[in-house]
């Protein structure tokens, strides 16, 4: 369980980037929060992990208050949270297996690390993450020549490797074509499905928060101004978590028969099978 109670974020500088935010994340949900670029939905993730420090309120994983965690707690919970960015964050010049094997290192002593030695096991468990991406076949490959959509699989897989119990995913495809974007989004929904992890997810498209989210949280200007179940989340919704009528730049796109919920109930896409995704 993930729990934000009463937090607020002022930066250096006077923006605040949350303002009084209380909300619970229980286990195993896949949650996508929507808000517009500045809505406070970055700050938000990075206070689980403590990438960036509230100015007031608590955030507590499994009952246990990050912030109070001092060196080697705080690197163990950071253990157990996978963290995937818009931009990949991936060694571009190294191996991808050697960037999967990045999510063993807080497992593994320094000197092995620099040695570039891991344990058998540890190299079967990043072997079979990719797989599980369906990109094994790209172990051996520099990072820097694979595809958008690849290096995005191969920072799932890296964060898959650290066992994760938690996975945040800031933007994840932002940086992809619309086909791609699905299938990165199908590979976190499917992971979290299968392996219970908690998936939080910031996206600032419709279409995909609609498709893949079990809740959808809106913030708008550090708040949280909705948060209920995706089926229930209609136009209206995201005019009001925008606070303007929506626009054609709001859908990502490249799926057939996405449309708005009417309150009714899901909305039943079938995205498309896009070029980057011939698993
Ligand atoms: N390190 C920082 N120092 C000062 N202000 C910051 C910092 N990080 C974010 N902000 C500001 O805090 C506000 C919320 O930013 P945040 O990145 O959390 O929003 P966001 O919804 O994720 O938007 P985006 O998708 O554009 O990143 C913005 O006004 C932003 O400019």
């Amino acid at each position: 369980m993930i729990e934000f109670r009463r937090v607020s974020k002022v930066y250096p500088g006077g923006v605040r980037a949350l303002r009084d935010v209380s909300l619970k994340i229980n286990p195993g949900e896949f949650v996508v929060i929507v808000g517009l670029s500045g809505a406070g939905k970055s700050t938000l993730l990075r206070c689980i992990n403590r990438l960036v420090e509230p100015t007031e309120g608590q955030v507590l994983v499994d009952g246990v208050d990050v912030g109070k965690l001092k060196g080697p707690e705080l690197r163990r919970l950071r253990s157990r949270i996978g963290m995937i960015f818009q931009t990949f964050n991936l060694v571009k010049r190294s191996s991808v297996i050697k960037n999967v094997l990045a999510g063993r290192l807080a497992h593994t002593p320094t000197w092995r690390a620099l040695l570039g030695w891991f344990p058998r096991e540890d190299v079967e468990l990043a072997l079979e993450c990719l797989a599980r991406v369906g990109i094994a076949d790209k172990a051996w490959t520099r990072a820097d020549q694979l595809s958008g959509g690849q290096q995005q699989r191969v920072a799932i897989a890296r964060a898959l490797c650290q066992r994760p119990k938690i996975i945040l995913a800031d933007e994840p495809v932002a940086s992809l074509d619309p086909p791609t974007s699905h299938a990165v989004m199908r590979d976190l929904r499917r992971i979290n499905r299968e392996d219970g992890i908690t998936t939080i997810v910031n996206l600032h498209f419709i279409d995909l928060a609609l498709t893949y989210a079990d809740r959808i949280i809106g913030m708008r200007n550090g708040e949280v101004v909705f948060d209920g179940p995706a089926a229930t989340v209609t136009e209206r919704t995201f005019e009001e978590i925008y606070g303007r009528p929506v626009r054609a730049e709001d859908f990502r796109g490249g799926a057939e028969g996405v449309a708005l919920g009417t309150g009714q109930g899901a909305v039943g896409a079938v995205p498309a099978q896009g070029e980057d995704d011939r698993r």
